[in-house]
């Protein structure tokens, strides 16, 4: 697997996806806010959704879908990297001294479960009774829970040049990339075809960047939202190291309205065939600005990059990128339905080949108007899954797809 990929929708080979655990139980009316979730999810369901949704590509596509708990306990038997990744975990509560006595008293699994879910003052007393925990409630975590750890295409990203890793920039969300560069730097089925682009090595504290952020337009285009998640610095370092290690020719920095509806570009628009998108019409309208970074040249090994600012929508843009682009709008344009989909994600489906996608099954008006267009539309259910704000794609990191 060689970790770069040069489509949005390429018959899908193998792909990340995170079947939701204990971190979802941690959600109160209380902290959801915090924690980036409209509701408070019923687990049960909420698994059950999500296998459904990974059951349906393994048996339409054949693809592998890996599961990030596998992967983060497997790399966890190395001592010194789940030292290191405890030590990150407790950095926040200023407890990092409490490491070497959690990874004494818990076993490896556990130790993930940790990692994911977060530990309680409380829960940690159970092994280390004589605890002090100074002015803490019994209640608070020593370590936070990383709820959305599901939408799995937010941590990173791949390009056709190698791998973003993100710098995510909410508070309840800055764990998890840590989880997800660790698991790709050191599992063995990963490490050796990882080409890190972002961060750069020595940045201490990169700017935010997050893979939802991040559309492969193709094997030379890539278009990268500046969003209420993604700042225009990351944007330029991440356009630098594709520009540098090709074949990336053209990054485009696309300027989204900041509004937890459009966090990331793939809430308003998504790749489904070489000449076919799906878009969210009112947000397509906002995007009046666009950016373009290519290269200059290579000086004294370094690559310099210029960046113009360009009086083009992004639809001018996907039109210069996608010869005979077909756009259709979710719920086919109709405004009142096109703003009830959006909120539950109706143009962020997933494509699991050309012309074929997973969709919710409560995006109705959506998903006929792409079977008018001859798109296959396989459905998942969705009352659970949508509760966190984010869609199919969302939900999936594709790791290797057919070349098309
Ligand atoms: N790519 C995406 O749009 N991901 C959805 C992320 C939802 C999550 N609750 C968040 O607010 O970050």
């Amino acid at each position: 697997m060689n970790l770069r990929l040069n489509s949005e929708f390429g018959t899908l080979k193998a792909v990340l996806m995170h079947r939701p655990g204990k971190e979802i139980d941690r959600l109160t009316p209380y902290n959801k806010d915090f924690l980036l979730f409209e509701d408070v999810p019923y687990l049960e369901a909420l698994q059950r959704e999500h296998d459904a949704f990974s059951n349906l590509i393994k048996d339409s596509t054949g693809a592998h879908v890996y599961q990030l708990r596998e992967l983060l306990i497997r790399v966890l038997y190395d001592q010194t990297i789940l030292l290191s990744l405890m030590r990150e975990a407790l950095l926040k509560s200023g407890m990092v001294y409490l490491a070497e006595d959690i990874l004494e008293r818990y076993s490896t699994a556990e130790c993930a479960t940790i990692l994911t879910a977060g530990l309680k003052i409380h829960e940690l007393r159970r092994k280390i009774p004589n605890l002090k925990a100074g002015e803490l409630m019994e209640s608070a975590f020593v370590i936070s829970p990383c709820p959305n750890l599901y939408f799995q295409r937010d941590p990173m990203a791949i390009t056709p040049s190698g791998i973003i890793f993100s710098s995510m920039k909410m508070d309840g969300r800055q764990r998890e990339a840590d989880l997800l560069r660790t698991i790709f730097e050191n599992h063995m089925d990963f490490k050796d075809n990882v080409k890190r682009l972002y961060p750069v090595l020595g940045h201490d504290n990169p700017p935010s960047i997050e893979g939802g952020d991040v559309i492969v337009l193709s094997s030379k285009a890539v278009a990268i939202g500046n969003s209420e998640r993604t700042d225009e610095k990351a944007i330029y370092h991440a356009a630098k190291a594709m520009l540098a290690e090709g074949p990336v020719e053209r990054v485009y920095e696309v300027h989204l309205p900041q509004k937890r509806q459009y966090m990331h570009l793939d809430t308003v628009f998504t790749i489904l065939d070489e000449n076919l998108v799906l878009t969210y019409p009112d947000a397509m309208n906002s995007v009046l600005q666009t950016s373009l970074y290519t290269l200059k040249g290579i000086k004294d090994g370094k690559a310099q990059i210029k960046r113009e600012v360009l009086n083009e929508s992004l639809l001018t843009v996907l039109e210069r990128e996608i010869p005979h682009l077909e756009i259709l709008h979710t719920a086919d344009g109709n405004p009142d339905y096109s703003q009830r989909e959006q909120w539950f994600d109706g143009a962020n489906v997933f494509a699991i080949g050309p012309r074929r996608v997973i969709s919710y099954n409560r995006n109705i008006h959506t998903n006929r108007a792409l079977r008018q267009l001859g798109v296959d539309v396989l459905e998942i259910p969705s009352s659970e899954l949508s509760r966190g704000l984010g869609g199919p794609r969302c939900m999936t990191m594709p790791l290797s797809r057919a070349r098309f």
